[in-house]
């Protein structure tokens, strides 16, 4: 799959929710109500993840949770990871 310009991705960062570009991959950090509520969220989409075989990299702090989304085998983001983002934005929405 072909990584996306730095244009492609700006352009989708703006469709998406809390999203940034940086260090090559798409990052969003949510601050839940719980340390659970937080827990909880990341199950959800690790469902998801594993459904779609596209896995974000998870980071767990207490009540914050970071994901970050880069397509490893391509070595940089691509539509995968703008599709995951979106996915990603629905679940914590609903
Ligand atoms: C075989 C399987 O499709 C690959 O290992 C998948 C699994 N999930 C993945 N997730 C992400 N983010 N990047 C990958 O390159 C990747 N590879």
């Amino acid at each position: 799959m072909a990584v996306l310009t730095d244009e492609q991705v700006t352009a989708a960062v703006g469709t998406l929710d809390g999203w940034e570009h940086v260090d090559g991959a798409l990052r969003r950090s949510v601050k839940f109500p719980s340390f659970l509520a937080g827990i909880e969220a990341v199950r959800r989409v690790a469902e998801h993840a594993e459904s779609r075989d596209h896995h974000p990299d998870i980071d767990i702090r207490w009540r914050t949770v970071t994901f970050t989304l880069v397509t490893h085998s391509a070595g940089g983001i691509t539509e995968q990871d703008t599709t995951m983002a979106a996915d990603i934005d629905r679940i914590l929405a609903s």
